[in-house]
């Protein structure tokens, strides 16, 4: 690891919580508290799964595309923290008290429009970063961006995070794992499991369609994807059906109450070809002036 990966002393840190699981291990809400005095801060240590030996170099890893990201839409990385005894390795984070995104909009029914489009922006600008570093995401969802504040949402979960060589534009996938796939663009479902930054501009637009359906479980996209499919389409069969529609020009409907300009731009992320799906920075800019127009 670089030597300047701040460390975070084990015996320091005070376990108060579980946030969540994830299929590395979990994440843990601790108090850094040195002091003993409860005046620590609170942060939130991705505690690796002992042993694996893979996890071990994903994490490396994960840990390597974290700490050269500097972005205030995306969660930022702190640290480690290592236990030389029991050898576990914690990934630090800086917490977010409002936790994820579906959880956020599920308590607070009353995000209005204005908002939800300063949070689609916020995102756009975390990737228009990301897309400088020439990081793919890989795994855009509202599960996976956290709230910070009423006013600000990041970017987080960079474990399915790859950086696309020089001196190519996309980046092919060999292990699939369990791929969320009703997040993924046609390219990266069928055999090419290709990966580019227009692969994550798709994802953004089916987040978008989960922030505009305030995060509703009964209309979340792989409900609604089943439903289409005709929701006895079981295993492989599922992949090959969810290509056949969107090859069809079948997409997700427009949310209830979402504005026709919104709908419109998310429609534009789901482009069947890469080329034809706008950028990030073009995302923002629409993002920005429907916003004016809602508010005139
Ligand atoms: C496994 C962990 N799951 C969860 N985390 C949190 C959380 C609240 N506040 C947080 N602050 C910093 C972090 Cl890293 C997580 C949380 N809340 C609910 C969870 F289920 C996770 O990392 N999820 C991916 C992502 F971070 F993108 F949401």
């Amino acid at each position: 690891l670089q030597e300047q990966t701040p460390v975070f002393e084990e015996r320091y840190l005070r376990y108060i919580s579980q946030l969540g699981k994830g299929n590395f291990g979990s994440v843990e809400l601790c108090r850094y508290d040195p002091l003993g005095d409860n005046t620590g801060e609170l942060l939130a240590v991705k505690k690796l799964q002992p042993s694996k030996r893979s996890f071990l170099a994903d994490f490396t890893k994960e840990i390597k595309t974290l700490s050269v990201l500097r972005c205030d839409y995306i969660v930022r990385y702190r640290g480690v923290s290592y236990s030389t005894g029991r050898l576990i390795m914690s990934l630090v984070m800086e917490y977010m008290p409002h936790g994820s995104l579906i959880g956020y909009l599920e308590k607070n029914a009353s995000v209005g429009l204005s908002r939800m489009l300063l949070f689609a922006s916020q995102i756009c600008k975390g990737m228009e970063y990301l897309q400088s570093k020439r990081y793919v995401h890989r795994d855009l969802a509202a599960r996976n961006i956290l709230v910070a504040s009423d006013s600000l949402v990041k970017i987080a979960d960079f474990g399915l995070t790859k950086i696309i060589p020089d001196d190519k534009e996309y980046y092919r996938v060999t292990q699939p794992g369990e791929s969320p796939i009703f997040w993924h663009a046609p390219e990266s479902i069928t055999e090419s499991s290709k990966f580019s930054h227009k692969s994550d501009v798709w994802s953004l637009g089916v987040l978008l369609h989960e922030l505009f359906s305030d995060c509703n479980r009964h209309q979340n996209p792989k409900r609604l994807y089943m439903q289409r499919i005709s929701s006895n389409t079981q295993g492989p069969a599922i992949p090959m059906q969810l290509l056949f529609v969107l090859k069809d020009n079948w997409r997700l409907p427009a949310p209830a109450h979402c504005p026709a300009r919104v709908y419109a731009l998310i429609g534009q992320c789901w482009a069947y070809s890469p080329e034809d799906r706008p950028s990030f920075s073009s995302l923002s800019d629409q993002i920005h002036s429907i916003a004016q127009e809602e508010t005139l």
